[in-house]
């Protein structure tokens, strides 16, 4: 049995990614935290919800969907069952130094998974603690596994592979959705201008996921000499779009 304690954004989105890709609903128990958006999820998902953090003394390895303000509170109540267990937080400043002073006798990690995990096409960056054994990194790959891609960097480079994968599903929207109100503004319906806008993100990220050519070559393929492209990249770069994704991601880190 695998446990979770928080089942909101990510952590909901890293069950739901696991049960809809195959892994058993039957052994998934979740300990939710006050709303009714668990046991909503618990009804459409059917995995074991519990009350308590006690009642994940049984359960091996336990991620951890809490927020920031929750955390400690959370890892109190662990302590007293995570011994020799490997406990996974998502939370973002769960830092490995953190993890291993509240829970000295687990095997903790720190990891930040992106919401595509919902849809097993997620790409979520981990760094382990010095106690995991190769035996055990595969356990969690073989977990994970079922959300997308898991990569395991050092802890100085978790923060900012969680910024270019995990915020940046919003940026992404952002860009849909600015793409498609100017579809709007030029005469298409809005069905039709979010499916050509997600249709060409699908397309293009697997375009660019499948060939030789880096996003800069795949870019030059699209500017037909004197086209209409180019002008409309010559104007992205005048408002400054290369800079905002740039800015974007230091105000994300805090800069
Ligand atoms: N949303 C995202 O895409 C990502 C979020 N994160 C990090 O994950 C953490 C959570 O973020 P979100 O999921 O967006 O927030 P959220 O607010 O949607 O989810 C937190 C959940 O924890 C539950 N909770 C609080 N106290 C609890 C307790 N004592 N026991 C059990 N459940 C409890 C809440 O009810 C809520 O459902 C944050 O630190 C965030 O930085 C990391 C990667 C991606
Ligand atoms: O906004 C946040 O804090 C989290 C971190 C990665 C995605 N969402």
């Amino acid at each position: 049995m695998i446990g979770f304690i928080g089942a909101g954004s990510i952590g909901g989105a890293v069950i739901t990614g696991l049960i809809k890709n195959g892994y058993d609903a039957k052994e998934i128990v979740v300990k939710g935290g006050k709303s009714n958006r668990t046991k909503a999820l618990q009804e459409h998902l059917g995995f074991k919800l519990v009350q308590k953090i006690k009642q994940l003394e049984d359960v091996n390895p336990i991620f951890i969907g809490v927020g920031a303000n929750a955390l400690d509170s959370v890892l109190l109540e662990l302590k007293s069952i995570s011994k020799d267990k490997l406990i996974i937080a998502f939370t973002g400043n769960a830092t490995v130094a953190k993890l291993r002073q509240s829970l000295p006798d687990a095997k903790v990690a720190h990891a930040i998974p992106n919401t595509p995990v919902k849809v097993g096409a997620g790409f979520t960056g981990i760094t382990y603690s010095e106690k995991f054994t190769e035996q055990e990194k595969k356990q969690v790959i073989s977990i994970m596994g079922y959300t997308g891609q898991l990569v395991e960097v050092p802890e100085t480079q978790l923060g900012i592979l969680g910024t270019v994968a995990g915020c940046s599903p919003a940026f992404l929207d952002l860009f849909i959705e600015a793409l498609s109100d100017a579809g709007v503004k030029h005469g298409l319906n809005r069905k039709l201008a979010y499916d050509a806008a997600i249709g060409m993100a699908l397309g293009s990220s697997k375009l660019a996921l499948q060939s030789d050519l880096n996003p800069s070559a795949l870019k030059d393929e699209v500017t037909s000499p004197g086209g209409s492209t180019i002008k409309g990249v010559a104007a992205l770069e005048e408002y400054g779009f290369r800079n905002a994704v740039i800015k974007a991601v230091d105000a994300a880190e805090g800069e």
